[in-house]
């Protein structure tokens, strides 16, 4: 391992702690109320771009499935990351509320295999940690970095805790910057 995949494991390992702190010490009221809407300003980020990716939370994600349903209500159609055959790999897949996915990789749950593939417009990730310059760290995989590629003109939206935030975080000539940060407190562009 190199000295900087070194660092980026050890944030990694630090920052899934914080973060899963962060979710032990809220009350099941705070829980109830955070990512319920989306904020004004995403919906004014992606107005016009039609199919928008989400993800099924896992562990001590925040949830956003009412900000998927809000997002049907406000006439985007929805996506869902579904992992390829070779690693690193993923497509993203029709999907609407209620549907039903089925166990992968991870513990995750991802759309059924006929599912048609959908080119996202917008993409909506969970991260392990972000900066304010708009760096994500996200869980190792490439998974989202390959995808960014992929879709160069898609949105990016990372969604996350506050505690998350990082002053600096290590990044390389692949990592695609975020346009946007959602937290539980904060709504931030990049400048
Ligand atoms: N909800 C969700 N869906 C997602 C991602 C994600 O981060 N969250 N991904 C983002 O890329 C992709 C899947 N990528 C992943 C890559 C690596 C690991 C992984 O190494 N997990 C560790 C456990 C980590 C932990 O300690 O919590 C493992 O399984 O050993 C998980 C997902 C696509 N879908
Ligand atoms: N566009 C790409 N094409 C091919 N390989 C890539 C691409 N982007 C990243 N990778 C590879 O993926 C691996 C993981 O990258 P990185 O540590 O940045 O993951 P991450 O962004 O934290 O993870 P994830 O996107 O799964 O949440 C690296 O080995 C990197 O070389």
């Amino acid at each position: 391992m190199s000295d900087r995949a070194e660092t980026k494991a050890q944030l990694r390992q630090r920052l899934r702690f914080r973060r899963a702190s962060h979710v032990a010490a809220m009350a099941a009221w705070e829980r109830g109320i955070v990512f319920a809407h989306p904020p004004s300003p995403l919906l004014e980020l992606i107005a016009g771009r039609k199919v928008v990716a989400i993800h099924a939370a896992h562990g001590d994600e925040p949830d956003i499935a009412r900000i998927g349903a809000a997002l049907v209500d406000a006439g985007h159609r929805l996506a869902m990351p579904r992992l390829g055959e070779s690693a690193g790999t993923m497509d993203f897949a029709a999907y609407e509320p209620g549907d039903a996915l089925e166990p992968t990789r991870y513990g995750l749950a991802h759309p059924v295999a006929d599912a048609p593939t959908l080119a996202p417009d917008a993409i909506v990730c969970p991260l392990i940690g972000f900066d304010r310059a708009m760096h994500r760290l996200g869980q190792g995989g490439g998974y989202y970095d390959r995808a960014f590629a992929a879709y160069p003109h898609a949105m990016r939206i990372g969604i996350g805790w506050s505690v998350q935030e990082c002053d600096a975080l290590p990044h390389e000539d692949h990592d695609m910057s975020l346009n946007a940060v959602l937290t539980e407190r904060e709504w931030i562009v990049a400048s």
